[in-house]
């Protein structure tokens, strides 16, 4: 942006490949750190003050008490095979489960039993795994942690300049982008958008970002380039990813985590290679003129914007000793070659009568959500159109970070944005996303029946998947609900509505504590901690799981106080001794209710007549562990993902045994109202309209 305002092309190519050589001399050093780090043994006291920071949720390998490891064998096919007359139809079998349930069929055990050394399993080596820091998030008015460089080659926040990074680079002299880009860098997402409207959005997002977080060491998310990536290697990645199922890829996303993100960068670990990234056909490096070819045949153009105008209780109660959160760091850290991968923000936005509209979906917060058809492929996706009318300012921060973070990550359980269009004016900005039918809120709201075990099992297995490839790459999505949840038809989970996710690691304003809409708020927030981390999102990772089980929200508070009596009364009150500094957050000062015991079993019983959903020891413990008081404790999505319930049985469904719904992205909202009613008459209504609306899948 600064470039095309005061330099030219020239001076912005100069800066670029200034830009380069730092970022090349940085990722050197980053490797050589590594490399230092590997010979020094566990001796380095940072080492022990990062374990803490870090709460347990290392990738370097938790053990738990109850010896869940991070071991990844697969069992001998014969256990299973002896015990298959147990299965539930649909559930996942060892070895041919790689889709079913995010490619840990060989987690599968024979009956559960948790044991890490158990004699007879192949021992495939665990991939070598990156520490991660826990978010160290600053008040603003706290001094400003001072730039280091971690010996380690962890994480490390550093002081960075208030300006914006270098805009991306251009592309090579002739260079005609390709359609497809599975034959490109799998690591190249372009972003294409034209040049004055480039300029201008990041004009505004530099704005926005200052006004927002006025602490310099701040840079606002953005996906920039790796330095010392291999174009060979990229291309062989994605050839690769042809080849690997999602569940595969997921598995490998989790290896290929970088160590850490340069700073400002949202590092995607691109799992599977290159992404495919529909975009304009006729965009190409995008000059003035060109630009002019933007202009929409307004015969032909898509009514959006003028039809907007006009309308177990040991996790809380009993401390985890010191062993317990013990982080084994990893003896011989990956060494992670970064992936190559930049936005060409320089080409040309299709325009959005490319797309025939054919229903209103959803409106959100940030957006209004269309069904539409790609006019030249046929295709259904889904348009999210970023809401601008409360932006005096200019282009919305959130829809910026989200535009940023989902053309950026590819991943089977996050949702795949294509590309971006433009509407008849810069200002109406459309995000082309994979269409999914339903959202798990507004299926739940039809569902007749909750979920069973092994269908909860497939859908947070999906749902971890998705959040542990975030944290891996230093996300935190900070919404994660069951509305932001959208399922399609082939029984996937897909995370959707990044608007408030954010970059961990770098500053967050004091603010920012009303993140997470308050029924999957954790308690940190709620009492108002100013440093928060991954765990927010594991807190509501449980509060889905719980309401997965149950088909009903676990907490659902009106106010922010309702919420942590709620939780109090449902959890037992915190102290502590359960979690220490607890009583230092600013939020404890109120009178809550005195509740000694934790109450979550009478909710989820291990037997019952009484229609309570049921929930084995082990479901209970991973439920206890999502929602354990003390963020440091409570359960990281990777250990989340090595749980033992998930190798129990009802061994987790496989997606194509999942109950489907008559897609209500479809209907029109009046539809939807009805299918939504608790009405009994309206709900006979809807029978005969819908016919065998809710029935459950063929073995469900
Ligand atoms: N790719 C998609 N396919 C189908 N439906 C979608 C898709 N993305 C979003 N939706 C629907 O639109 C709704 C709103 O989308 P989204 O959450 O992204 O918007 P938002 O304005 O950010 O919402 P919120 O108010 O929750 O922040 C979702 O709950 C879902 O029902």
């Amino acid at each position: 942006m600064d470039a095309g305002r005061h330099g030219g092309y020239r001076d912005y190519e100069a800066r670029e490949r200034d830009h380069d050589a730092e970022a090349s001399r940085r990722s050197k050093e980053q490797q050589h750190n590594h490399l230092g780090s590997r010979h020094r043994g566990d001796a380095d006291p940072r080492r022990d003050a990062d374990r803490r920071r870090d709460g347990g949720r290392s990738r370097g390998g938790r053990e738990f008490s109850n010896g869940y490891g991070h071991r990844r064998s697969p069992p001998p096919r014969s256990r299973l095979a002896g015990r298959l007359g147990e299965r539930e139809p649909g559930e996942v079998l060892s070895g041919s489960a790689s889709d079913d349930s995010g490619g840990r069929s060989h987690r599968v055990r024979e009956n559960g039993v948790s044991s890490s050394s158990r004699e007879g399993e192949a021992l495939v080596p665990s991939p070598s795994k990156k520490r991660k820091f826990s978010p160290i998030v600053w008040d603003r008015d706290s001094p400003k942690p001072q730039p280091h460089s971690d010996t380690r080659g962890n994480k490390v926040v550093e002081s960075v300049p208030a300006e914006l990074p270098p805009p991306p680079p251009l592309p090579p002299q002739g260079h005609v982008p390709e359609r497809l880009a599975v034959e490109k860098s799998p690591m190249d997402v372009e972003l294409a958008v034209d040049t004055e409207s480039t300029e201008q959005l990041q004009e505004q997002e530099s704005r926005v970002l200052e006004e927002e977080e006025e602490c310099p060491t701040m840079r606002n998310i953005s996906t920039s380039r790796w330095a010392g990536a291999n174009d060979d290697e990229e291309e062989a990645a994605a050839r690769r990813k042809k080849s690997v199922s999602p569940a595969d890829s997921a598995e490998l996303g989790r290896r290929k985590k970088a160590p850490s993100p340069e700073l400002g960068e949202v590092v995607a670990s691109d799992i599977s290679g290159g992404r495919t990234v529909s975009r304009s056909s006729d965009s190409g490096r995008m000059s003035n003129d060109e630009n002019e070819d933007l202009e929409v045949d307004k015969g032909d153009y898509m009514d959006v914007d003028r039809e907007e105008a006009s309308g177990s209780d040991s996790a809380n109660h009993l401390p985890h000793t010191d062993s317990e959160n013990e982080v084994h760091l990893s003896e011989t850290p990956e060494l992670v070659k970064p992936s190559h991968r930049c936005i060409n923000m320089l080409q040309g936005c299709r325009s959005v009568n490319e797309f025939e509209r054919l229903n209103k979906i959803n409106e959100g917060t940030y957006g209004v959500v269309y069904r539409a058809r790609d006019k030249k492929t046929g295709e259904i996706v889904a348009l999210k159109k970023v809401k601008m009318e409360k932006e005096r300012e200019g282009f919305p921060l959130t829809s910026l970070r989200e535009i940023n973070i989902l053309l950026s990550f590819h991943h089977p359980s996050i949702v795949d944005v294509k590309e971006v269009v433009v509407g008849s004016s810069l200002d109406s900005i459309f995000m082309v996303m994979e269409y999914m039918e339903h959202d798990l809120k507004g299926v739940m709201e039809t569902m007749k029946q909750p979920y069973n075990q092994s269908e909860v099992k497939c859908l947070l297995l999906q749902l971890l998947e998705g959040v542990n490839y975030l944290h891996d790459n230093w996300v935190l999505h900070r919404d994660l609900k069951t509305s932001n949840l959208l399922l399609n038809n082939r029984g996937e989970l897909k995370i959707c509505d990044f608007g408030l996710s954010r970059q961990y690691g770098s500053p967050l304003k004091p603010c920012t504590q009303l993140v997470v809409t308050l029924w999957y708020r954790s308690p940190e927030l709620l009492l108002g901690t100013k440093e928060y981390s991954t765990a927010i999102d594991m807190w509501s990772v449980g509060c889905i799981m719980a309401e997965l089980l149950a088909k009903e929200p676990l907490f659902n508070g009106k106010t922010e106080f309702e919420q942590l009596d709620k939780i109090f009364r449902t959890l037992g009150t915190p102290n502590e001794k359960i979690w220490p500094g607890y009583a230092k957050l600013p939020g404890v000062k109120v009178n809550f209710v005195k509740q000694p015991y934790n109450r979550l079993r009478e909710k989820f019983p291990a037997a019952s007549f009484s229609g309570r959903p049921l929930l084995s020891e082990a479901g209970f413990d991973l439920l206890n562990r999502l929602l354990t008081y003390d963020p440091e404790k409570r359960i990281s999505a990777d250990a989340a993902l090595q749980h033992e319930w998930f190798r129990e049985v009802p061994l987790p469904k496989s997606k194509d045994f999942m109950p489907t719904f008559p897609a209500l992205n479809e209907l029109d909202r009046r539809t939807k109202r009805y299918l939504k009613s608790p009405d009994p008459l309206e709900e006979q209504r809807l029978k005969e309209l819908q016919g065998n609306i809710g029935n459950r899948g063929l073995f469900g």
